[in-house]
């Protein structure tokens, strides 16, 4: 039985090397499939992690249709066994139904990455689709950490180490933190929810009070 799975977790915690591990352990036992990403950080056409590992992919635009897709490859002899779709947070609620649909009539496995909720604690439209529809959820297990300690579980969007709740829902952007550019920062809820990010306690909190000797 082919199964439809998302694997989630906050920004920084693995999921696309985790994606990269997928493709590469299927295509060792002889699978055929296809890569696919939205927006990747690295550009279009790129499935890239943080170790440095970097795959092509087939970029996911809003009115790409995953069924029509497979269906012309496999009507021109192709086969695919499994697809990986990394950033799948990006998709449109419609393409997640069609990644469904192929689970489902063509038997094809599908490995969904992604997180859930955007800077503001929301679920992205494409994550929502997932959630309802998938088979099985999967947490990362590599614990990405708040600057309090804390098992992160949020994204914070940030200017100049500030956490900002105004702005479009995507916003493509890394972790590393530079002075007027858009950043993300993962947060505990309760640091989230206090927009306190690890430069404003560095600005506010006393260094008894912060953790790892003050080095927020
Ligand atoms: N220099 C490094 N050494 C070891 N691990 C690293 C290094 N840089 C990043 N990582 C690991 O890579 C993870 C991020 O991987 P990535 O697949 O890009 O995450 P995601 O797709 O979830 O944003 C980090 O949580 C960390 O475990
Ligand atoms: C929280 C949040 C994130 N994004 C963007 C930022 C990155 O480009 C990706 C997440 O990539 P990762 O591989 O999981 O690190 O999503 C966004 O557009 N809007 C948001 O609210």
């Amino acid at each position: 039985m082919a199964d439809l799975l998302y694997f989630t977790g906050t920004m920084d915690c693995g999921k696309s090397t985790l994606a990269l591990q997928m493709d590469h352990n299927h295509k060792a036992r002889g699978r055929i499939g296809r890569i696919f990403t939205s927006h990747d950080r690295a550009g279009e056409s790129v499935l890239s992690s943080r170790l440095g590992l970097e795959a092509v992919a087939v970029e996911v635009r809003p009115d790409f249709d995953f069924w029509h897709y497979v269906v012309d490859e496999l009507t021109q002899g192709g086969r695919i066994d499994y697809v990986v779709c990394d950033e799948a947070q990006f998709y449109q609620p419609a393409q997640v139904e069609q990644l469904a649909r192929l689970v489902d009539e063509l038997q094809i496995d599908v490995f969904c990455f992604g997180i859930l909720t955007d800077f503001r604690a929301t679920l992205f439209p494409g994550s929502a689709r997932l959630v309802e529809l998938a088979d099985r959820m999967e947490l990362l297990q590599v614990e990405a950490l708040c600057w309090c300690g804390e098992r992160a579980t949020h994204n914070a969007r940030t200017i100049g180490g500030e956490m900002v709740t105004e702005g479009e829902q995507l916003v493509v952007g890394d972790i590393v933190q530079n002075e007027l550019e858009v950043a993300y920062e993962v947060l505990c809820r309760r640091n989230h929810r206090r927009k306190l990010t690890a430069a404003r306690a560095r600005a506010t909190l006393s260094p008894e009070v912060l953790p790892f000797g003050g080095t927020a």
